[in-house]
């Protein structure tokens, strides 16, 4: 895995849902080994630019490229291979063990006839030792507590092992011990060559693990830079409509909301 090669790059996007387009213009670029955040108030456009980024839905115009090609031009399972998606909550609607839930991660590389054998079963394990949930392995997902259901999604995209890992509110229903051990490891990842693309609300995890921000205003506006730029207290309150002040912690800067 190149360090510094590009995985993915949006030129002059637009979004839409619903009808209605915005976030005109937006434009970024990330390369292996970076970790970009995306910022801003609740129905702004954080999901609709991940899934546009991810491929699955069109930019009302602009163009998105993973690794220098269209996502329409990728072969279905390469795709899976290339880019993960970590949604924004869990469904289940049947039983299943969290072993098999955090298998389905495995499909993308599974042969011809779609087996998983005891290789993938013993990665799948360790993805479940990696979030903390060792002896899991047995359990009817239906019976999970909130905490434990995100980390077997977290484990379900480790077992994928996309490059690209685009993550919607990866800390969803965490305790902060898990929120900063599942960004932890997603910084690992994005330092071993992959990319992280993450939505978060606590602007003070974004700071701790942004190299660079998207944010949006909930105006229908939004810009991308470097982190140290964007995350300004007056930028910010402007977005969140909220007064948003900083203060400083032996030199790393704690945003507070006034
Ligand atoms: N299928 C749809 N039909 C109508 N409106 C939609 C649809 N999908 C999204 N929207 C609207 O598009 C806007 C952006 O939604 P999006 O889910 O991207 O926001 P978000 O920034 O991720 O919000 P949150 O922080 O609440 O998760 C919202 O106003 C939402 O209601």
């Amino acid at each position: 895995m190149n360090a510094g090669e590009i995985l993915l790059e949006a030129r002059d996007l637009a979004l839409q849902a619903g009808g209605r387009v915005f976030c005109c213009g937006v434009s970024l670029e990330v390369a292996a080994g970076r970790c970009v955040v995306l910022l801003g108030p609740n129905g702004s456009g954080k999901t609709t630019l991940l899934h546009t980024l991810a491929g699955l839905r069109a930019p009302a115009a602009g163009s998105v490229s993973l690794a220098g090609r269209a996502p329409q031009a990728w072969p279905a399972a390469e795709l899976a291979r290339f880019r993960g998606l970590l949604a924004q909550q869990q469904d289940d609607h049947f039983p299943a063990t969290v072993l098999e839930t955090v298998l389905v991660g495995r499909h993308p590389h599974l042969g011809r006839w779609g087996w998983e054998g005891a290789e993938d079963a013993a990665v799948a394990r360790e993805a479940l030792a990696a979030v903390g949930l060792t002896g899991m392995a047995a359990r009817d997902v239906l019976t999970l507590s909130g905490g434990e259901r995100q980390r077997v999604a977290i484990a379900t995209l480790l077992v994928q092992a996309p490059r690209l890992l685009l993550l919607d509110e990866p800390t969803n229903h965490l305790d902060l011990h898990h929120q900063i051990a599942a960004l932890d490891l997603f910084r690992d990842l994005a330092g071993q060559g992959r990319a992280v693309v993450m939505v978060l609300h606590d602007i003070n995890l974004a700071a701790r693990y942004a190299d660079s921000v998207v944010l949006f205003d909930g105006d229908g506006g939004a810009q991308a830079g470097d982190a140290a730029a964007m995350l300004d207290a007056t930028r910010l309150s402007r977005a969140f409509d909220h007064p948003i002040g900083v203060v400083d912690d032996a030199g790393r800067s704690i945003f507070v909301a006034r």
